[in-house]
């Protein structure tokens, strides 16, 4: 497809990637892909499977077969494996606490990235976020941004987040296993603490989600307003198999 837009956005856990990315797809009617609820739901599926997380092999099958469906609606993201909405079930601490095991295995990791690409490629204009975006999924994206915060502004963000949703506090141990933990497993598998060439690092740690936001449409406005013929896409491909 000519004329593309892709938006590549990378970062630790607890940085602000989905939140912020969301809210810059929908300002611009773009599509958003959640590239760690891949590996969340391909998480979900080896464990409803009984599939050991430490046999490579064995999880590389089930991820190879794995009945996806991902939403690029920004506003709706519904997630399912096969007929099952794990759109809530992915965010589960059972799950954080357990998908570095998929996001480390060479070859599930290749079989995501794949399909992370054909859905790009599909896209006319896309907010792609993750961990490798910029560097392996997308290094061609036109705008590139690594997204950062203080590990105490992450901790304190999740730890927000986690109990407005289930109305709980955890503790600070979890919320350690949770961000801190999980990106240093994580980082054997991606580096997303140091900006490769021509990557912007965006340090949100002083700034409101507002003002993440608005640093993010700058930079895409910067470029689009460059672009020479930018066609933007139509309608988001709500649900599409992998
Ligand atoms: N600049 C900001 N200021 C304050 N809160 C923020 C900011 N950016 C994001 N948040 C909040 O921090 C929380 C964590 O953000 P989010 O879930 O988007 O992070 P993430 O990088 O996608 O994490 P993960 O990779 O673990 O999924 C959310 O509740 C979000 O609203
Ligand atoms: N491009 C990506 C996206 C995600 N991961 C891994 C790392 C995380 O532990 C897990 C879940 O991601 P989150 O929902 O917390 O953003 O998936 C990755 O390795 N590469």
């Amino acid at each position: 497809m000519k004329n593309r837009l892709i938006i590549a956005v990378d970062g630790p856990s607890g940085s602000g990637k989905s939140s912020v990315c969301r809210a810059v797809a929908t300002q611009f009617g773009a599509d958003y892909l959640d590239t760690g609820a891949m590996y969340r739901a391909a998480t979900w599926y080896c464990l409803d499977q009984q599939v050991d997380l430490d046999d490579e092999d064995a999880v590389a099958v089930a991820v190879e077969e794995l009945p996806l469906n991902i939403s690029t609606d920004p506003e709706h993201q519904i997630i399912c494996v096969d007929q099952t909405d794990v759109t809530e079930a992915i965010r589960e601490p059972r799950i954080s606490e357990a998908v570095s095991e998929v996001a480390t295995n060479r070859k599930a990791r290749q079989l995501l990235i794949n399909a992370q690409r054909r859905i790009i490629d599909e896209s006319g204009f896309i907010v792609a976020e993750g961990r490798d975006i910029t560097t392996v999924v997308a290094p061609d994206a036109q705008v590139r941004v690594l997204l950062t915060a203080s590990a105490e502004a992450r901790l304190r963000r999740r730890g927000l987040q986690l109990e407005a949703a289930s109305g709980a506090a955890e503790t600070q141990e979890a919320l350690r296993r949770q961000v801190l933990e999980r990106d240093k497993k994580d980082s054997k598998a991606s580096n997303f603490t140091e900006a490769a060439d021509g990557v912007a690092v965006l340090d949100s740690s002083d700034l409101t989600f507002e003002e993440t936001v608005n640093s993010l449409i700058t930079r895409i406005d910067d470029v689009r307003q460059g672009a020479v013929a930018h066609t933007p896409a139509d309608e988001h491909v709500t649900e599409r198999a992998l």
